[in-house]
């Protein structure tokens, strides 16, 4: 039976080298997925740690450089999986991840010697520390905060089973003699082997599986936000407030839309060149932004048009929008030691139980706010949504 534990190593080795393989095709493929990569590294690594240590033990002598070699490479073999989790959560390589892992190689190197020194046999403390980086790479995912919990949920799981395997395989290693591991047909061995097999053919499943999922996430939320302002772009608004209008309207939920436009904005252009009335739009997207509730949408509409969808009664809507122009007013661009005032005209439609479809409420506001350009500007106008007109029922005018 003395064969079933190599062929089992093999078996690992001949998988982790597939997994490699595919996360190098994926990372070709992907850009700006440096996690892949590390990932890659992880596989190629205990691939070459397991090969090196399969030479030694071939060759037999009592301490060779390839047992070294091997245990080195298998020990940042855990610590290249720990540096692609670190990429994947910052969404980019953090600038010291070489320089973190010659020194977890380096260290990891060090302990062994030192154990080996101290204790005559170390051979399952490579196990132990790889437990050690399956462990520390779970955590940081469990500190995830965002999207794909489930994807995450089960990546963690699989991260700590493999860590809890290693444990096993490091406690019986250092248990038997020294050299033991290939040749004897230990119970615990096999299950474990066959475990790690399982375990690296699962992880190499999520783990692109979760990565896409993450790009598709980012690509959407670049294609939805504006770039300027950083707000919602005209698409993504729309679209939105349009979904969400549907539903409140079934529950005959109160509804009101806001169309924003910064007042004489072509003079702040004229006079101070269009770098600056950028910073303005800038500006006022934050001032409005903050002091928006929580429940609203807020999106450009184009050039210094916003709007803004509210799930609140025209009442409610009403104080909304005095915060927003006191907002604005409060937040004056500063230019060359100079102030530049800044105010914005507001039209508004509300239907307070939902009954007038978005697209209306919205041409209704766009109606109101040229009632209020043409009142003088720096104002605010709701409309009427009984006669579908817009009706002036409140001007502040500054
Ligand atoms: N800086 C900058 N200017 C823009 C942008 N988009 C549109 N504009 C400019 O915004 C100006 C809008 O001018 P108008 O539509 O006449 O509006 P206004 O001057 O604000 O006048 P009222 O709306 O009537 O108060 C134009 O000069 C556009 O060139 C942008 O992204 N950045």
């Amino acid at each position: 039976m003395a064969f079933v534990v190599p062929s089992g190593s093999l078996a690992a080795l001949l998988t982790n080298l597939l997994v490699c393989l595919l996360f190098l095709s994926l990372y070709r493929r992907s850009e700006n997925a440096t996690a892949l990569l590390y990932w890659a590294a992880s596989c190629g690594l205990f691939v070459v740690g397991g090969l090196c240590y399969a030479v030694h033990v071939t060759l037999q002598p009592e301490f060779s450089a390839f047992k070294l070699i091997g245990i080195a490479s298998l020990i940042t073999s855990s610590a290249c999986l720990f540096l692609g989790i670190r990429c994947f959560e910052a969404g980019t390589c953090p600038a010291n991840n070489v320089f973190f892992l010659l020194l977890v190689a380096g260290g990891s190197l060090s302990l062994y010697l030192l154990l080996k020194a101290v204790l005559g046999s170390a051979d399952g403390m490579a196990s132990l520390i790889m437990a050690l980086f399956f462990i520390l790479s779970a955590q940081r995912l469990k500190t995830d905060a965002c999207q794909f919990t489930s994807g995450r949920w089960v990546l963690r799981v699989l991260l700590q089973l493999h860590a809890a395997v290693m444990i096993c395989q490091g406690l019986t290693l250092l248990r038997l003699p020294q050299g033991a591991y290939y040749t004897t047909d230990h119970p615990l061995i096999q299950p474990v082997l066959l475990t790690h097999l399982m375990l690296t053919i699962a992880t190499a499943l999520v783990l692109p599986l979760i990565h896409s999922m993450r790009q598709n996430a980012v690509w959407q939320k670049l294609a939805s936000i504006d770039d300027l302002t950083q707000c919602l772009n005209r698409r993504a608004f729309l679209s939105k407030a349009a979904q969400q209008s549907a539903s409140l309207a079934t529950l005959e939920k109160p509804v009101t839309v806001l169309m924003l436009d910064v007042d004489h904005f072509k003079r702040i252009n004229d006079c101070y060149g269009h770098l600056v009335g950028d910073r303005v739009l800038q500006q006022v997207g934050r001032a409005i932004s903050k002091a928006l509730p929580d429940s609203a949408l807020f999106g450009r509409l184009g050039g210094e048009e916003f709007a803004v969808f509210l799930p609140l009664t025209q009442q409610a809507a009403e104080q909304v929008v005095n915060c927003l122009h006191n907002a604005v007013r409060q937040h004056p661009m500063r230019h060359q030691g100079s102030t530049i005032a800044v105010t914005i005209s507001v039209g508004a439609a509300s239907a307070n139980h939902g009954q007038v479809p978005f697209e209306t409420l919205l041409a209704m506001a766009d109606d109101a706010l040229y009632g209020v350009k043409d009142a003088g500007r720096d104002g605010s106008q709701f409309a009427n949504p009984e006669d579908n007109k817009p009706k002036p029922l409140c001007i502040i005018n500054g």
